[in-house]
């Protein structure tokens, strides 16, 4: 059966892929997670199923992240993962192909630009458009953005967080750190390694970073059940932490944030810094959500932080808005040739 294409967002994160279609909203959201059978190369589960194999697999399969740090780590995969979500977006057959805006973290090289642009032009794309990833939050989160009026956008996605003022549709100071919601993982099971002398694994790690883990104490200790391995006996263990010890556990991964949003505020031309002091910052994207951390900023900056509604899908909202004014975005926007 062949169908019309209607044109796609896509939030391509390296913690999940949000597909957003003009007219029907977010229609996909799955981490970016795909398994393969080694001996095979074939493809076994992309999205949610393969997240599930995440450190559960026999020798043969292997379930990859093909991001990693907000850019395309296996590029093969990527085209892989990509043709499998815009495939279950669309269908597999079109009359008329989608034109494709994906989004990509502000400090992306041009070689990653063109990385992600043959990938999603390989999985099916009639033309593929990039915008980056502070002004599609920007749009998501519902600022006018077009106007001369400084805005600061935070995005703490899962490989990116990305720092940048905004004004008159472009950026004009912006920071991309490679520190973010895996950043926050790894810092857990690190401490849980050198303080409990236990292995958790990452699907553990971001459990608890979600449940208990926090930039700042909390008014009251909450805690949580971990399931682990005893590096000593080797024999798997149960035990009772703190939210108190995951502050610990963060610390040096949240103060990178703040001193990046620091850094981007002190480059900051004055007239938009009092825009934003105004105004506030607006914190995007899922590692925003870490308890405490926009009160962590904004004792930091001085300034209000605002985390946005729907900040997890707020960039791939964003991204879709944007399909509607390729034209005046075109200075953001790359466009890429197409392919037959
Ligand atoms: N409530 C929460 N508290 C803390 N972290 C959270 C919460 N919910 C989601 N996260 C984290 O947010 C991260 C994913 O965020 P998001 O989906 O915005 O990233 P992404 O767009 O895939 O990544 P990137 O923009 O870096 O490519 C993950 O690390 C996830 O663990």
């Amino acid at each position: 059966m062949f169908g019309f294409s209607s044109d796609i967002g896509i939030d391509l994160g390296t913690a999940s892929v949000l597909v957003f279609v003009k007219g029907r909203g977010i229609v996909l959201q799955e981490p970016s997670v795909v398994a393969i059978d080694k001996n095979t190369n074939h493809i076994l589960a992309v999205g949610q199923e393969a997240r599930r194999m995440l450190g559960r697999t026999p020798g043969n399969i292997v379930a990859i992240r093909p991001l990693k740090d907000g850019v395309i780590s296996d590029y093969e995969v990527t085209e892989k993962m990509l043709k499998y979500f815009i495939n279950k977006t669309v269908g597999k057959k079109w009359i008329f192909k989608p034109k494709i805006i994906v989004c990509v973290p502000s400090g992306v090289t041009e070689v990653e630009k063109r990385a992600v642009i043959d990938a999603t032009n390989e999985a099916g794309a009639k033309m593929t458009y990039l915008i980056e990833e502070p002004i599609a939050a920007a749009i998501g989160a519902g600022l006018d953005i077009a106007q001369p009026n400084g805005h600061m956008i935070v995005d703490i996605g899962g490989g990116t967080s990305d720092v940048a003022v905004i004004s008159l549709g472009g950026i004009v100071v912006s920071n991309s750190i490679k520190v973010a919601g895996d950043k926050f993982d790894e810092a857990i099971i690190r401490y849980m390694r050198k303080k409990h002398n236990i292995m958790i694994g990452e699907r553990t790690a971001e459990e608890m970073k979600i449940n208990i883990g926090g930039a700042c104490d909390r008014e009251e200790e909450v805690t949580m059940n971990v399931r682990g391995r005893n590096l000593v006996s080797g024999l798997p263990v149960n035990i009772v932490v703190g939210s108190s010890e995951m502050v610990e556990a963060l610390e040096e991964s949240v103060m990178s944030i703040a001193d990046a949003v620091h850094s981007v505020l002190e480059k900051t031309p004055p007239e938009l810094a009092a825009d934003i002091a105004d105004q506030g910052i607006i914190m995007t994207g899922g590692g925003g959500l870490l308890w405490g951390l926009d009160h962590l900023i904004s004792e930091r900056t001085g300034i209000p932080v605002r985390v946005a509604e729907e900040a997890v899908s707020c960039v791939a909202k964003g991204t879709g808005k944007a399909l509607d004014s390729l034209h005046l975005l075109e200075n953001d926007i790359r466009n890429s040739r197409s392919r037959r």
